[in-house]
């Protein structure tokens, strides 16, 4: 069935809607992975989001639900230049196409996606809708993004290591996976817990984990990072670095059209060792605003020199913007979640 992707400037791309859902609104965004679309399209972060994946041959390789890094789907949307249609993999379970249809996710295939990510990057990302009717006004939303993906209880994962408490905004598998293989001992708590739930398990060190969303309206969150800053170590991935950066007082702005892909090169400022890695952000932490404060800058973005991380100059707390664990993409900085044991240590 003919279909679009209409964004809110009123430009429209055409294609074919594959898929039986054939409806979904959202922000559109690119990433440009070459592979890994099983674990982008299940990546919590992207919640109330329309993907574009840049790389022009997309399910090939069918899905394995053992590389989906959440139970279900959180896209609105999946745009691709050209869906294959007889994926071979011997791992497959399900086609790419059959199992977004089990989750009622859109698939809009034949787009033109290199000028539509042209399009993004010139003007930046912006909200738009796949639709069959070309006059369709494109709507905003103001979801609960957190609510949709964090657990609902708190949750154990048994180790024999340090007690880390995770702060579910939507954390993907393979976090809990890294953790799990250094042996922490993991409780995980709703993105709306409160220091007196988290205080009950006496944790080791709070680490705030990856998700969706403007980092200014996790507010419990913030709250949480707030309250917790100098009495335990903390850790934050992505939306939990910049959560933690609001709660020490600095600002997080929106970029113009993100990082999103698996080879986003970063600099280590304290040994200038270069590392790839896996990200997925349309947030970051305002450079301006940690200037003389008591944190030190530790990772750099090499495109575009943002910041990458930061570390406290006083306190055991330390946050990396980009995707530590992987999944998809590189494993350069899977030592981190060796490292966060330092943290502890210190303490
Ligand atoms: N991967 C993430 O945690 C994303 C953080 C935040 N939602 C952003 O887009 O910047």
């Amino acid at each position: 069935m003919k279909g679009f992707i209409k964004l809110n400037d009123s430009t429209i791309f055409e294609g074919e809607i594959i898929s039986k859902k054939d409806f979904g609104q959202g922000e559109v965004v690119f990433n440009t992975s070459m592979t890994g679309y099983e674990e982008s399209i299940t990546d919590p972060s992207y919640a109330g989001e329309i993907l574009v994946m840049t790389y022009p041959l997309i399910g090939n390789y069918g899905v394995n639900l053992e590389n989906l890094q959440s139970k279900r789907p959180p896209i609105k949307g999946l745009i691709v230049k050209d869906y294959c249609q007889f994926p071979s993999h011997h791992t497959s379970q399900y086609s790419l196409l059959d199992y977004l249809d089990q989750h009622e996710v859109p698939i809009l295939s034949k787009v033109d996606t290199r000028a539509l990510t042209k399009k993004l990057r010139i003007e930046g990302s912006m909200n738009g809708v796949i639709t069959t009717e070309k006059d369709f006004e494109v709507p905003t939303s103001d979801e609960n993004l957190l609510d949709s993906v964090s657990t609902k209880e708190i949750y154990r994962i048994q180790g024999n290591g340090p007690k880390v408490a995770l702060i579910d905004l939507g954390v993907k598998k393979n976090i809990v996976n890294q953790l799990k293989s250094e042996g922490y001992d993991i409780y995980v708590f709703p993105y709306n817990s409160t220091k007196n739930d988290v205080d009950k398990v006496q944790p080791d060190l709070v680490l705030f984990s990856n998700g969706p969303g403007d980092p200014k309206k996790a507010k419990e969150a913030i709250l949480l990072a707030k309250e917790f800053i100098g009495e335990k170590p903390l850790f934050g991935i992505c939306l939990g670095h910049q959560i933690i950066s609001l709660a020490l007082g600095f600002n997080t702005v929106k970029m113009k059209f993100g990082h999103r892909g698996t080879n986003h090169p970063v600099m280590n400022l304290l040994n200038n060792k270069c590392y790839i890695t896996s990200q997925n952000h349309g947030y970051m932490v305002e450079k301006e605003s940690v200037k003389n404060k008591d944190v030190i800058i530790t990772y750099i973005n090499l495109n575009d020199q943002s910041i990458e991380g930061i570390m406290h100059k006083k306190y055991p707390i330390f946050t990396v913007q980009f995707h530590p664990e992987g999944g998809p993409g590189v494993h350069d900085t899977t030592f981190i979640f060796r490292k966060i044991k330092d943290l502890i240590n210190r303490n």
